[in-house]
């Protein structure tokens, strides 16, 4: 049991007292010596008051700069070997450039960057990291990079989910050596399709209107050895016949299904199977299509040819490209069985209802064979007029391949008596963050929110690190346990993003935590979008209430502009050319007043920052998305090195379990999310109509 949760609530209201942001304990100062022992010793020399150096425009607002700015590169080996067994890790054991995913020297356009193609040829000493994850590109042949080297046919290159696969916490992509995209992917236009081709670079909607293959096989570990990575593996996928290869594959793999193990049919259509743990009868209906039916992204919706029911791999000819009849006997090696080997929902004992979201509901559950109590959402597919949702697809693919302290981890799939009853299994967490801020009296203190920031940080990282986008950061997505641990849920609106920039639909992010670039209409964007997230996120924990809480996306711009500053040019360069730059008048408001909402000093109880925190915030909240630091960055914030330093997971308070009830019909005051703007604008209700209408 937690150290802290001895105490439990009551107890935690008293010893917050007592620290009041100023004594440490000593075991909060082992914890950080421990934890970044070089930072320590670097504190310790610049403990010398120099702290009023550079000054710097953010936000148009002139504030004090740290004496010592957070260097652009991240500590790395040390902090990951030094850490407390169960400690976050930054998940960088690899090389940093000190510059986010993206960075190089990089052209302007709209105010977000693009990645210059010359700076990518000249950088050979950089190594673009794999990405974990492969969305295919219908039209484009894809080509993946194998894991240990070269390039495979798509397809070859799948990747059964598995356990012992788990993508290392060390990534770190840096940069674009190549130029390519980091998905890896050596995309050469299929010249059958050369329509396509040209839609998919258009805009990423269009480019989802594509009843694409997305599929969770083929999935790819970031590999972080370079000497691999260059090895070339002839293309010898093409010379074997395809139902060779899921004969291989299938036989591999039929007798035991590990935990999260997609299975490939043995046959063309047919996917009768058994698991050892709970019979699950399949047909070709069982099967898991993927259909691009994406509420969010405003995408076109795929043919009506698809039945329910059918995973597709990928196709590396891009010759099922929106084809009306994707049944496994045309092209059985595309055919994937995902439901095999899942064992079935019954093996699980409903304990309670905890919440439900947009994407599904999410049921307390025991494993009735190891007794486990762990959280099963399901997948919600009502929606869905045909096919796999592509929202819960990204989210079992992402979650499946990542494994982060910081994130919260997918243990399996598990079916249900229904073709459409699909299930994740999932680490089970106590509360989610805003459920307990709704239950606290105060809000967390500096150092408990250094706690959580950090960790919060180390995950985010790991995301970007691994180019994806988790795009709906927010506290009702951050769960907590009581032991002091945060972790990242919720990857309904996750993507994985590329170098160069694609554009993106905007309508991603819960609107209170969502960036101006994205409510100027930036269709290009970036990491940063969830920087400004973790802005708001900051804000809320330090002051128990949300930063910007607008009711439509002028008003949520408005109340942003009011408290930071009306953006210009010289701020924000590229800022004029953003669509909705122009297209409404706000009044003009030269200062930055987020300091009045985080004091200093505070007698009044208001939240309290000091000049190292605020700095922090504001960078998160800076209006140029360039600008804004990166979670690496902000990891080696001065901010978290001053005192009071980040509060011990073991000291953390805990509650009683908010996820042990039923929470769906709590009544709290709730940010529009992207999916219900999409849905009144579809219905013509948008009050609101926003900057675009
Ligand atoms: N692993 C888990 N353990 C405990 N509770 C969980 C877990 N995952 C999710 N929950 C609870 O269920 C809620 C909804 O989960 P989640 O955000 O994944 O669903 P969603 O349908 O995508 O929601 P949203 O409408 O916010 O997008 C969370 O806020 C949290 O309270």
């Amino acid at each position: 049991m937690a150290a802290g949760s001895h105490g439990g609530y009551r107890g935690y209201a008293v010893a917050r007292e007592r620290e009041h942001d100023l004594g440490v304990s000593r075991r909060s100062k082992d914890y950080y010596h421990h934890r970044h022992p070089s930072r320590h010793r670097d504190s310790e020399r610049r403990r010398d008051g120099g702290r009023s150096s550079g000054r710097e425009l953010l936000n148009g607002h002139s504030h004090r700069r740290s004496p010592h700015p957070p260097s652009r590169r991240c500590s790395s080996g040390g902090r990951t070997e030094d850490r407390e067994p169960g400690e976050v890790s930054s998940g960088s054991g690899s090389e940093r450039s000190g510059e986010p995913p993206l960075k190089t020297r990089e052209l302007r356009e709209n105010g977000v960057a693009r990645i210059s193609k010359e700076d990518t040829k000249t950088s050979p000493s950089k190594k673009r990291k794999q990405s974990p994850v492969v969305w295919d590109r219908n039209g484009l042949k894809l080509q993946a990079r194998h894991p240990v080297g070269g390039e495979v046919d798509a397809v070859a290159s799948e990747i059964v989910m598995h356990q012992s696969q788990s993508l290392p916490v060390t990534s770190s992509p840096s940069s674009v050596a190549d130029g390519h995209s980091p998905m890896i992917l050596d995309v050469s236009v299929d010249s059958r399709k050369p329509q396509e081709h040209e839609k998919s670079m258009i805009v990423d909607d269009e480019e989802e209107k594509y009843p694409t293959m997305r599929n969770i096989l083929t999935s790819r570990w970031a590999d972080a050895d370079d000497e691999e990575e260059k090895v070339v593996v002839p293309k010898k996928k093409k010379s074997v016949s395809p139902m060779d290869s899921i004969e291989q594959r299938f036989t591999k793999k039929v007798t035991s299904p590990e935990l999260g193990e997609l299975l490939v049919p043995n046959s063309a259509g047919s996917s009768s199977r058994s698991s050892d743990s709970g019979v699950v009868q399949g047909s070709a209906s069982r099967d898991l299509e993927v259909e691009k039916v994406d509420n969010v992204h405003a995408e076109e919706e795929a043919g009506d040819d698809y039945p329910a029911g059918h995973l597709l791999d990928s196709d590396s000819e891009g010759d099922v490209y929106r084809s009306g009849t994707p049944e496994c006997t045309r092209s059985p090696r595309r055919c994937i069985n995902m439901l095999q080997g899942c064992r079935s929902v019954d093996e699980f004992e409903r304990l309670n209802t905890i919440n439900e979201g947009t994407y599904g509901v999410v049921f307390r559950v025991r494993d009735k064979r190891t007794g486990e109590i762990v959280a099963l959402k399901k997948v919600k597919m009502e929606r869905e007029r045909e096919g796999f949702p592509l929202t819960s697809l990204r989210e079992i693919n992402i979650l499946l391949s990542f494994h982060h302290p910081s994130i919260v981890e997918v243990k399996e799939v598990v079916v249900g008596s229904s073709d459409r009853d699909i299930f994740m299994v999932m680490e089970y967490m106590e509360h989610d963050l805003k459920g307990v801020m709704e239950t606290m009296k105060q809000p967390y203190s500096q150092s408990e929110v250094k706690c959580l920031m950090l960790q919060l940080l180390e995950g985010v990282k790991y995301l970007h690190d691994n180019w994806v986008l988790h795009r709906d950061l927010k506290t009702s997505n951050l769960l907590l346990n009581n032991c002091g641990e945060l972790k990242i849920c919720d990857f309904g609106l996750s993507r994985q993003y590329g170098s160069p920039l694609k554009p993106y639909t905007q309508l991603v992010v819960t609107l209170w935590y969502r960036a101006p670039e994205l409510l100027l209409g930036a269709k290009e964007y970036s990491t940063a979008i969830d920087m400004w997230s973790l802005g708001c996120i900051m804000a809320e924990l330090l002051s128990k209430g949300p930063l910007f809480n607008g009711k439509s996306e002028i008003d949520q711009l408005d109340k942003i502009f009011k408290t930071l500053g009306t953006p210009d040019e010289n701020i924000w360069p590229g800022y004029s050319k953003l669509p909705g730059a122009t297209a409404v008048k706000f009044g003009k408001q030269t200062h930055n007043r987020l300091r009045d909402k985080f004091r200093a000093v505070s007698f009044t109880g208001g939240p309290m920052l000091s000049e190292a925190g605020f700095d922090l915030l504001n960078r998160l909240l800076a209006y140029d998305p360039e600008k804004r630091i990166s979670a690496d960055d902000a990891l080696n914030h001065e901010w978290f090195r001053e005192l009071p330093l980040p509060r011990s997971k073991d000291f953390m308070p805990t509650f009683p379990a908010l996820n042990e009830q039923d929470r769906r019909f709590k009544k709290h005051i709730k940010s529009p999310d992207p999916l219900e703007e999409q849905r009144m604008k579809e219905q013509g209700n948008n009050g609101d109509r926003g900057l675009f209408g």
